[in-house]
Parts: structure tokens; C-alpha cells; sequence
């Protein structure tokens, strides 16, 4: 069994990057930090070139010099070469585009136009807001530069609802075919991520395991310590739920739950990860009631610092959820009656994202004095930060008079275990965009049947026009999250550091 994308190795193929939102905070922060890395590693086929577009009024010069800085403020000092950065830059340009009118699209078709070779994918990133991304991939189309071997990456968040997601993907669909339109999900970039499906499927002692007999349930987190900063005014409209469950935590949940593929390929894991989506158990408005909770920072002290309200940071009062916590169920034949709890959140007491598959205890204390004394096993896999593995066990503690139990742990580091950083999860996503490999991106109808999913906890939650629970930001959350659980006689489970 190979996994594609860990051809990071291999060059990618020409191609002329086109980075719609060239000059925007994703760009600058994460895609174009990603390429220079991809540069610094030789991965970067020659030929290549990465054009900027935005309604800044920038040439060429300007905008090098916006990445140069991006290059030097983002990467860190250590992997800092000057000689790398020349080398991005040579093949950076920069053309005034604006989505919502006719004018400069002409200029980006000149530049497409002087093309190395008539080989050149073309390649089309679209880091706007998704309102924008029928109206540029009708440009696109309008000026002639959409070949068949041509591709589209979509940012998230794909719409804000079922309906809102399908009206872009048929304004996208217009133009570009299905198997061109690579809508990511940063998440699946990550190293440890793609590590679960070779933990799950490259061993064997976990599968006969890996059902509903032998596990209790699965907890899923990812909480940040992060308050939404600079991008309150697109989150406010958002919230919790559209911005990471719907996507990220539900991808997590995807591929803990899906069954095995026949090999890991383009279509066979969306394949799986589709069926997955499809057998959640839909939401009624009493499940909502009862198996989520909502909640919104307030003011408190994280990291060491005050840190102020999440409405004061908006600026005004709002309802939008900042946290989200729900109990979720896979109606299938392995995970019957196994509780997903899934938790997500800002301005928490720390930054980690991680999945707790938690075993059932043994069915019988046989060792004397041990009712109770046996901690379920469970299965740590630590998405972020110090990404890894810990397995939960029992052993006997060391020494004469008796057996005595005690918890231990088995521990995998990547940074100790492996003497290679991780790449971020940008770099890995834009060369295989750049290879045309697919498996990573969230295909037209997973996203949809996410977005199906979640939609009747949007509606019941606007209906009932409440504000979220609070919780004081450097905190775990509202109490409300540890009730969903331990109404289940459940805890959640963090790892200790
Ligand atoms: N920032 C992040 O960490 C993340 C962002 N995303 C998604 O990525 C996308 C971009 O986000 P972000 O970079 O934060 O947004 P920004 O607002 O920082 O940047 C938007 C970019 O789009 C350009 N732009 C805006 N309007 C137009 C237009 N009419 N025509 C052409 N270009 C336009 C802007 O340049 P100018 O104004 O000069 O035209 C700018 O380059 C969004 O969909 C966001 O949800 C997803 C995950 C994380
Ligand atoms: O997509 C998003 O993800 C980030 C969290 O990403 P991570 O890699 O740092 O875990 C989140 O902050 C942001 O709100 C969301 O849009």
C-alpha cells in the first residue's frame, strides 16, 4: 500500500500557479511560506512560476517585495536562505485583478500566454472569500486560460449551508470538471492525520479491535488558545461549527470511522470517508437539545495574558458559538452505539488537537483488589503540537508483595522517534495540487453531505435565538461539555504533558 502523498520527494510537474487573493492573509502567512519551503527542498519543478493576483495596485517589484517579507516574517530564522528566496522570487509576478469587474483579467491571460512550454498546467488558487469563487472561475473561463489539464484549489469555508455550498460548487462545476476542483482541508495535510490511516491499516493488531465490541468511544478535540483575532468579521458570521466541525473535526471523525479501501487511491478513501458522512445519525431538534453545547468566551487569562470577551473583541453582543461540543453516532454495523464526542473551541487553556479512541475496561477484575483499579486503555493519536502516539495501559508496578496495578503509557514522539521535522500541512497540500493528486481534497459530495449533517444544528440553535453558554477564555469550556459526557458517565480525556 503506497500513499501518494508521501511523494514529497518527487518533483512536481510545470505549472503556473495562479493565486487569486495573492496578497491576503492566508496567502502571505501560509501559502506562500509553503512554497518557499517547497523551493528550499527542491521541489519546485523548473519552469514553475507563482503570479499573484489582487486589486492591489502592485507590479511585479511590489509584490516580490510583499513576499520577501512574507518569506522572512513567517518562516522561521533557521530555515531562513537567501539564495531560496532568490530563487522564489524569480518566478513570482503579480497582475491587478478584480473578481467583480472585466478589467486585468486580459493581463493575467499575457502572462499564462508566455508559458515556458504549451505543457504548463495551469493551476488556479482561489484564497478569496467564497462568494467570489463563481464569479472568478466565470473570468477564467471568460478569457480563455481553463484547459482540461488545468485545476481550481477552493479555500474553505465552501458556502455557509447546504444550499449556499451547492450554488458554488455549480457555479465552480460550470467551469471546471469535478476531478479538477481540489477543495481543501488543511487538516488532512497534517503528518499525523495521514499517519492514522497507515496506523489503522499497516498493522494488524488494532482492526479486529477497531469496532464497536472492543471500543467504548472516540473523543475528538481541537481546541486552540487563539482568539479570532484579525478575522472576527468573517468568523462572526461563521462560528464554531461551520468553521472547524463541519470540515476538520468532521474529516478526523472520517477517517477513525471509515472502513478500509481497497487501496489507499484517489477515489477509494473520499469513497469511504463519503459513507462514513452518510451513516451519521441525523440531528432531530431533541438531539440538538440534547447532545451539543454551545459557548463563547468571555474574559479571562490565557497564557499567561488577559485576554478580553469574544464580544468585545467584535466589538458587539452576538450569538455566534466560539465553542462547540456534541455527542455524534456512526449508524453502521462497527460503530453501533459507539458516541463520537466531538469538542472544539477558542481561547482554550491550551493549544492541541488530538483523537482518544477509548476502549472498553476489561470484563472481569480477576486480579484481587483490583475492582476498579483498571483504567480503560485508550489511544491517544496527538494531531498538534509534538505529534505522536500514546497508548494507555495497565501494568503491575515493579516489586515484591503482590500485585499492584498501576497506569502506564507507551509513548511515540514524532520529533524523537523521527529525525525529520513534519511539513505543514500548506506544503504538502499545494505539491500535490501541483502533482494532481486528489486524495487529500474533500470531493464535491462529502462536502455536501457535511454540510447536510450539520444543517439541523444550525437551524434548531437559530431557532431558538439564545446566546451561547460563556466560558472564561483559558478554560476548558462551558460546564455544559463535561455534563454531555459525564451524563454518559464518561470524562473527556486530555493527554498529560
Ligand atoms: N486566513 C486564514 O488563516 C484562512 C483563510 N481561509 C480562507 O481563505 C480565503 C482568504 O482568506 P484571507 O486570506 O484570510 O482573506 P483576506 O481578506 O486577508 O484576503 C483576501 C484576498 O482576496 C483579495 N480580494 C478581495 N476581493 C477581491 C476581488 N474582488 N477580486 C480579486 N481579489 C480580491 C484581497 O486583495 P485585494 O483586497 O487587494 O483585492 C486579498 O488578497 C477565505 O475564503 C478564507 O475563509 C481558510 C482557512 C484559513
Ligand atoms: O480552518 C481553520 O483552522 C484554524 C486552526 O488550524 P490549526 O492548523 O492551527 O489547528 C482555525 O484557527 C481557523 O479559525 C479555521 O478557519
Amino acid at each position: 500500500m503506497t500513499l501518494p502523498t508521501s511523494e514529497l520527494a518527487t518533483a512536481s510537474s510545470v505549472c503556473d500557479l495562479t493565486v487569486v487573493g495573492g496578497t491576503g492573509d492566508l496567502a502571505l502567512r501560509k501559502l506562500l511560506p509553503a512554497l518557499y519551503q517547497s523551493e528550499r527542498r527542491g521541489n519546485l519543478a523548473p519552469g514553475t512560476r507563482v503570479i499573484g493576483g489582487s486589486r492591489h495596485d502592485l507590479d511585479d517589484a511590489g509584490y516580490r517585495a510583499m513576499v520577501r517579507e512574507a518569506v522572512h516574517t513567517h518562516v522561521p530564522a533557521h530555515e531562513l536562505d537567501e539564495t531560496v528566496i532568490e530563487r522564489l522570487l524569480d518566478r513570482v509576478r503579480h497582475v491587478v485583478v478584480d473578481a467583480d469587474s472585466p478589467e486585468g483579467w486580459d493581463e493575467l491571460h499575457g502572462v499564462l500566454k508566455q508559458a515556458e512550454s504549451d505543457d504548463v498546467v495551469r493551476v488556479f488558487y482561489l484564497a478569496v472569500a467564497p462568494r467570489l469563487f463563481g464569479p472568478i472561475c466565470q473570468r477564467l473561463d471568460d478569457i480563455g486560460v481553463v484547459e482540461p489539464t488545468s485545476r481550481v484549489v477552493l479555500e474553505k469555508p465552501l458556502g455557509t449551508d447546504l444550499a449556499s455550498a451547492r450554488r458554488i460548487n455549480d457555479a465552480v462545476g460550470q467551469v471546471f470538471d469535478e476531478p479538477q476542483i481540489f477543495r481543501i482541508d488543511h487538516y488532512l495535510g497534517k503528518e499525523s492525520v495521514q499517519n492514522l490511516l497507515v496506523t489503522r491499516f499497516a498493522n494488524t493488531f488494532l482492526e479486529p479491535l477497531w469496532n464497536s465490541r472492543w471500543i467504548d468511544h472516540v473523543q475528538i478535540t481541537a481546541a486552540e488558545t487563539l482568539g479570532v483575532g484579525e478575522r472576527s468579521g468573517y468568523y462572526d458570521t461563521s462560528g464554531a461549527l461551520r468553521d472547524m466541525v463541519q470540515n476538520h473535526l468532521l474529516q478526523l471523525l472520517c477517517l477513525v470511522a471509515m472502513e478500509p479501501p481497497t487501496y489507499v487511491g484517489r477515489e477509494t478513501v473520499r469513497d469511504e470517508k463519503l459513507k462514513v458522512l452518510q451513516a451519521l445519525k441525523p440531528m432531530s431538534p431533541e438531539d440538538v437539545d440534547r447532545d451539543t453545547v454551545r459557548g463563547s468566551y468571555a474574559a479571562g487569562v490565557v497564557d499567561g495574558a488577559e485576554v478580553p470577551a469574544y464580544a468585545d473583541e467584535l466589538g458587539r453582543p452576538s450569538q455566534t458559538e466560539t465553542f462547540v461540543a456534541l455527542r455524534a453516532e456512526v449508524q453502521n454495523w462497527r460503530w453501533a452505539g459507539v458516541p463520537f464526542y466531538l469538542r472544539t473551541g477558542k481561547r482554550m487553556d491550551r493549544r492541541t488537537s488530538e483523537i482518544v479512541v477509548v476502549f472498553k475496561a476489561p470484563p472481569h477484575a480477576m486480579f484481587p483488589g483490583s475492582e476498579g483499579a483498571t483504567e480503560p486503555n485508550r489511544l491517544h493519536i496527538r494531531v498538534q503540537p509534538d505529534e505522536g502516539m500514546h497508548l494507555h495501559m495497565t501494568v503491575k508496578e515493579p516489586g515484591p508483595g503482590g500485585i499492584r496495578l498501576r497506569p502506564a503509557t507507551l509513548d511515540l514522539s514524532y520529533a524523537t522517534a523521527f529525525d525529520a521535522v513534519s511539513p505543514e500541512a500548506y506544503e504538502r497540500l499545494l505539491l500535490d495540487v501541483l502533482k494532481g493528486n486528489p486524495t487529500l481534497f474533500m470531493r464535491r459530495d462529502e462536502v455536501e453531505a457535511a454540510w447536510a449533517w450539520v444543517e439541523p444544528v444550525l437551524q434548531r440553535w437559530s431557532s431558538l435565538d439564545e446566546r451561547p453558554d460563556e466560558y472564561p477564555a483559558g478554560s476548558s469550556g462551558p460546564a455544559a461539555a463535561e455534563a454531555l459526557l459525564e451524563r454518559d458517565g464518561r470524562t473527556w480525556q486530555e493527554t498529560d504533558r
